[in-house]
This record gives structure tokens, sequence and C-alpha cells, in this order.
């Protein structure tokens, strides 16, 4: 890849939401995910919005979660949005890739670029059908709650990539 270290990200309209279900629980993950968002921030307008988690799930079923999450989520969007779920069975990239992946969308996003994380039973298929693209950070199957970090690492990574930095080293 050729990295255009003069390349400004703050430049770009686009604005990157990070939709997750439920709040952030362990301490360990609020604290680090706060750290890679303050840095992911230095880059782009980014933001997490978090999705009200479910009460009183053990009377129904993990469908019907997942049914009414998908709601939830479905509500939180808007027509305008370019919806990116994060899945396992989604598209794999290397960073590097995914750092060139995101500078074509900062071109080409003029509103919000959404990614969203399922809750633990994953999407429901009105949610699968809202998605513009499938993303998977490994073939692996991480908690809901553990990858939200993974995935803010790999955002401030790409834009690290793109702008030249010392972060990443291939
Ligand atoms: C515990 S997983 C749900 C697993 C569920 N069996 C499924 O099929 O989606 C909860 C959420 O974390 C995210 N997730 C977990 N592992 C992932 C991976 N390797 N790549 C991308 N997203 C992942 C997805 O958004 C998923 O909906």
């Amino acid at each position: 890849m050729e990295i255009n270290s003069f390349f400004n990200p703050k430049q770009s309209k686009m604005k990157v939401t990070l939709l997750v279900v439920g709040r952030t629980v362990e301490s360990h993950f609020i604290k680090a995910i706060k750290d890679y968002t303050q840095r992911t921030q230095r880059y782009i307008s980014f933001d997490m919005q978090v999705i009200p988690e479910l009460k009183n799930t053990k009377n129904i079923t993990f469908e019907q979660q997942k049914a009414k999450e998908g709601e939830m989520i479905c509500k939180a969007l808007s027509p305008s949005d370019y919806i990116v779920l994060l899945d396992e069975h989604g598209k794999e990239m290397r960073s590097i890739e995914f750092a060139e992946w995101i500078e074509k969308k900062m071109m080409t996003v003029n509103k919000r670029l959404v990614f969203i994380i399922g809750g633990p039973y994953g999407f429901s298929q009105e949610v699968y059908k809202l998605a513009n693209e499938k993303m998977s950070l490994s073939k692996m199957t991480f908690s809901h709650q553990m990858i939200r970090l993974i995935f803010i690492e790999q955002l401030y990574r790409a834009l690290n990539i793109l702008k030249g930095g010392p972060y990443h080293h291939e």
C-alpha cells in the first residue's frame, strides 16, 4: 500500500459510529475503550452509540431477544447511513486493507458510516437485510463486549496507517 502521509481524515465529512447493544460492563474494557476512542477522535469524528440492554431476558427465547434487539437497532439507523455489520461470517481484511477500505469510504460516504456489533446471540434477519456489508475481525467468535475494544483498536490502527504514523509494524 502506498501510505499517504498528507492524507487528512479530518477533512472528510464522514462520521463513524459504532452501534452496540447494552452498556460495556467490565471496568477493564471501559478504560481501554475510552483510551482508544480518544486516540481515534484525534483523527476522525467517532462515537460509540449504546442501545440499552433488554431487561427480563430469562423469560424469552434467544430468537425473541435477537428480534427485540433488532427492532431497536433498526430504530437507531437512518436511511442515509452506510451500514457495516461486524459478523464472524463477514469479509476478512488485513489491517492495511482495512486502512485502504476506510480511506475509500472517507471519500464516498458523506454522512454516517455505522458499524454494528450484535447482542450476545448476534443479529436478527431484519438487521441483516439493512446491511451494506459484513465484516469479520477473525474467524473466531468474541464476546459482544470484547469485540468493541478490538474493533476500535483496529479503527485507530487504520487511521494511524493512513497518516503514516508509527503504531503499525508490518
Ligand atoms: C457473541 S457474538 C454472537 C455470535 C453469534 N453466534 C453470531 O452468529 O453472530 C456477538 C457479536 O459480536 C460480534 N463478533 C463476535 N466475533 C466477531 C468476529 N470474529 N468478527 C466480527 N464480529 C464479531 C458480532 O457483531 C456478533 O453479533
